[in-house]
């Protein structure tokens, strides 16, 4: 049997929420075959990051050629990569196996507990690889410091897409999760001519962890799948919506999204 495939350039949560975990999973509830590529391995739970442990550079461009050689890979994300000798392997793997047309690139900074996942000197290589992607997915946060804008309306976020889209990125969506009020749970996207509001509820729920690496995985294992960038982007959003309406009660903080409630409605 033919399975389209994708492959997540991320960190691994150990309480399964975020990072890697929600990736292949998310991967999986679109019968998509998902790959991995590990950059660093985090104790993490739905209070916070523990610690932070990162692979060698070297180790996690082996894990990309060995899965891109063989395998094929026709979506990627890239999540958490915590330092700029991480992100400048995976840039020269994106570049020499022309992965850029599937290529959606994560921002990944700062946790929602407010764990700092990429450290201060890399943000430079960060900047340097979002050219490469046909999509950016900035939260709020994230956008303010890709932008230099402060980010409180929605027109900030629509002057925040509009700088991040100048760094040569095909499309940028700014999400809205940290938003406050009606504007929660409000993405803006912007494609160089066309800015569109991406609504669906608001979710009142503290269970939100994994809801940004959620959508990333989703919209590359719908670009696997062959779907365009903006019904990949647009199926997605309602995914991580309904997720976060099934989201799970673990813990004491930020439970993870309710990845499989699709299996739960058969
Ligand atoms: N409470 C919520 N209700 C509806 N959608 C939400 C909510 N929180 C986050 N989202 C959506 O989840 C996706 C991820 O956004 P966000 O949480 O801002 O990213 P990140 O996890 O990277 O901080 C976006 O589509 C955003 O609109
Ligand atoms: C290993 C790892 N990767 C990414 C994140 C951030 O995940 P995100 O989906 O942005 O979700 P929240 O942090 O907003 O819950 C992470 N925490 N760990």
């Amino acid at each position: 049997m033919n399975c389209p495939t994708a492959l997540t350039i991320a960190g691994s949560d150990s309480g399964g929420g975020a990072g890697i975990q929600a990736d292949l999973r998310t991967f999986a509830l679109n019968c998509v075959h998902g790959m991995s590529a590990i950059t660093c391995v985090t104790a993490q739970n739905t209070i916070g990051v523990q610690r932070v442990d990162a692979l060698p550079p070297e180790a996690v461009s082996a894990q990309i050629e060995s899965v891109v050689s063989d395998m094929g890979v026709q979506g990627v994300k890239t999540g958490m990569m915590l330092n700029s000798g991480i992100i400048q392997g995976v840039k020269s793997a994106i570049e020499a196996y022309q992965l850029e047309e599937r290529l959606v690139v994560d921002p990944v900074m700062v946790s929602r507990s407010g764990a700092q996942l990429l450290d201060d000197t890399a943000i430079e290589q960060l900047k340097q690889l979002i050219p490469l992607a046909c999509l950016v997915t900035p939260n709020r946060y994230e956008a303010q410091l890709l932008s230099g804008i402060e980010i409180k309306t929605i027109d900030d976020m629509k002057r925040a897409a509009e700088t991040i889209y100048t760094y040569g990125v095909k499309a940028v969506l700014v999400k809205g999760g940290a938003m406050l009020g009606e504007n929660r749970g409000v993405d803006v996207w912007f494609d160089g001519e066309t800015f569109d509001l991406l609504k669906t509820k608001s979710v009142e729920t503290k269970n939100n962890h994994g809801t940004g690496c959620t959508l990333s995985a989703s919209i590359a294992a719908k670009i696997a799948l062959g779907k365009d960038l903006k019904t990949a982007v647009v199926e997605s959003k309602n995914y991580v919506t309904r997720a976060l309406e099934s989201a799970l009660d673990l813990g004491e903080g930020n439970g993870p999204l309710g990845h499989f409630f699709p299996l739960l409605e058969k």
